[in-house]
């Protein structure tokens, strides 16, 4: 699937949200995508799924099935959670949706109306119905917000089954969920600009001053072509914050464009 110089804006007179996006996505392949407020991710997301269509480049070579799990699952559909999932999977071709219902902790919520839903609920329910699709191309928006822990940490392994079989994922994410995962393709939205990431390096030296990081992009506006040059001979710092710090830093430090992960028990030095 590639993305040719993909542009788009909400109206004529707006702003550009996106500017010539360019990249290629392989079978298998798991994109992490993180950007401020505002950078574009849930747009650059429906117009990779196909929901939105670029004002100009183009979008080829998508999978056939599309499987699109927004921010906040829409609601406002008379249906029950059961009847709801059935209806997606008669949809769907005679998908089988109870396994993942299970999977995801739905079960005991069949007969509840999705207007009665808590937003994490939902979002399981939105979840469910991507993935009983088996697609080629899973779209995730922020699909760890809301969600409860053992959902959470169920996610990494349903994505790497996905992109095990061939399915490609691409996931906004504030919360670094996906960062633990081997192969996580970073990728930051940044003053409209698309912008890949070399994949995080494996743990290194330890740098004097914890944030010293070489190669940081400037104050004002995305990392140019020299800084990026600078950040994939870049050294690797290893940082140690309070345990109730980490989310945060994290974002803030992948905002930032840097491919920022926090280290297993086993890797710190
Ligand atoms: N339907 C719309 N019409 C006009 N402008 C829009 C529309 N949807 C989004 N925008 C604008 O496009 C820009 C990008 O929005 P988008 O929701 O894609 O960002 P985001 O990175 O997903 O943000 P967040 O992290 O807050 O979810 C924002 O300036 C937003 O105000």
């Amino acid at each position: 699937m590639w993305l040719a110089q993909v542009s788009f804006r909400y109206r004529r007179r707006d702003r550009y949200v996106i500017e010539a996006a360019e990249a290629r996505l392989s079978p298998g392949d798991v994109v992490e995508l993180t950007g401020p407020n505002g950078a574009g991710k849930s747009t650059l997301l429906r117009l990779m799924a196909g929901l939105t269509r670029p004002t100009s480049g183009a979008v080829t070579g998508r999978p056939a099935v599309v499987g699109y799990v927004p921010d906040r699952f829409p609601t406002g559909q008379p249906f029950t959670v059961a009847g709801y999932l059935r209806h997606m999977a008669r949809v769907r071709g005679g998908a089988r949706w109870e396994p993942w219902a299970e999977r995801v902790g739905l079960d005991g919520f069949s007969d509840v109306r999705l207007r009665e839903l808590s937003k994490g609920t939902a979002h399981k329910v939105g979840l469910v119905q991507a993935l009983m699709a088996e697609p080629g191309l899973l779209v995730l928006d922020e699909p760890f917000a809301g969600l409860d822990r053992d959902t959470r940490d169920a996610l990494p392994q349903i994505v790497t089954e996905v992109a095990a079989r061939g399915g490609i994922v691409v996931a906004s994410d504030h919360q670094g969920g996906l960062g633990t995962l081997d192969g996580v393709r970073p990728w930051s939205l940044r003053s409209a600009r698309l912008i890949e990431h070399p994949p995080p390096p494996s743990p290194g030296l330890a740098a004097e001053d914890p944030l010293g990081v070489e190669g940081s992009p400037s104050a004002e506006g995305p990392p140019g072509e020299a800084e990026l040059g600078a950040a994939r001979g870049a050294v690797t710092v290893e940082v140690s914050v309070p345990a109730r710090d980490l989310d945060g830093f994290l974002r803030r430090m992948r905002d930032d464009g840097y491919p920022a992960r926090a280290l297993t028990e086993e890797e710190v030095t």
